[in-house]
């Protein structure tokens, strides 16, 4: 598997989401279980996407006091998936935790930290009362996920070539808010196409409704695929 593509199944429907996986190949993409169709589907439908062959990113965003973010991220482990997050907002203990609960498995899920979601923009930070911008907040925000003994982060493809800059080539950049040209933005504000996005750094891009809403999912699937290749 060499495809940076990870599809965020968001459906409100197990049985639309696993249409969807039918008719898309382990081949040419990973799959991606957020909070809307795993709280419909749960740790079942996860195995069932497993069972069709593909690797899972299980996008819950753990944010909770470190034994409970530690638990979940255990849980996670147990499923099996490639790939699961937490939000570096929760700070250094709260990674460090869900860190040392992978430590010393023989087969681990990545693990990476969500920094600054790709919905928001300056203004946004602003009003939680951050004084500095996206860029300088995502930077922050790796830093302490990296020496919390994490593998990467979430971010836009915007923040990639200073992450690389600042983190090395070694530190894993999953990169949501992607758009191809010409599709609505919708709710995302950092948004980066996906040849664009690998050329700042990326090393995967999550994509969802430019992919989940097209009349032909798999050919906009190929098509990227070809584009990036
Ligand atoms: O900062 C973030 C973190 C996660 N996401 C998730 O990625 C997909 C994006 O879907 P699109 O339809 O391509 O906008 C979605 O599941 C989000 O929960 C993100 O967008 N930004």
């Amino acid at each position: 598997m060499t495809s940076p593509v990870l599809v965020a199944l968001d459906y409100a429907d197990t049985i639309d989401a696993l249409a969807l996986a039918r008719r898309l190949s382990p081949e040419l993409c990973r799959l991606k279980v957020g909070k809307e169709l795993f709280t419909r589907g749960g740790p079942q439908l996860v195995e069932r996407l497993q069972e069709l062959g593909f690797e899972i990113f299980l996008d819950l965003k753990f944010h909770d006091i470190p034994n409970t973010v530690a638990g979940a991220v255990r849980a996670a482990a147990d499923l099996g998936v490639w790939m699961v997050n937490v939000h570096a907002g929760g700070g250094r203990r709260m990674m460090e935790a869900a860190a040392e609960a992978l430590a010393g498995r023989s087969r681990r899920p990545l693990l990476i930290a969500v920094t600054v979601l790709t919905s928001m923009t300056d203004e946004d930070l602003r009003e939680l009362g951050y004084s500095e911008g996206a860029e300088a907040r995502v930077q922050k925000l790796a830093a302490l996920t990296r020496d919390s003994g994490l593998d990467g982060v979430v971010c836009s493809a915007l923040e990639a070539p200073g992450l690389r800059a600042s983190c090395g080539k070694d530190f894993c950049l999953v990169t949501p808010g992607i758009r191809l040209a010409g599709d609505a933005a919708g709710d995302q504000r950092r948004v980066v196409t996906p040849a664009d996005a690998l050329a700042n750094g990326a090393d995967y891009l999550v994509i969802g409704r430019s992919i989940t809403g097209a009349g032909d999912p798999l050919a906009v699937l190929q098509q990227i695929c070809s584009d990036i290749a």
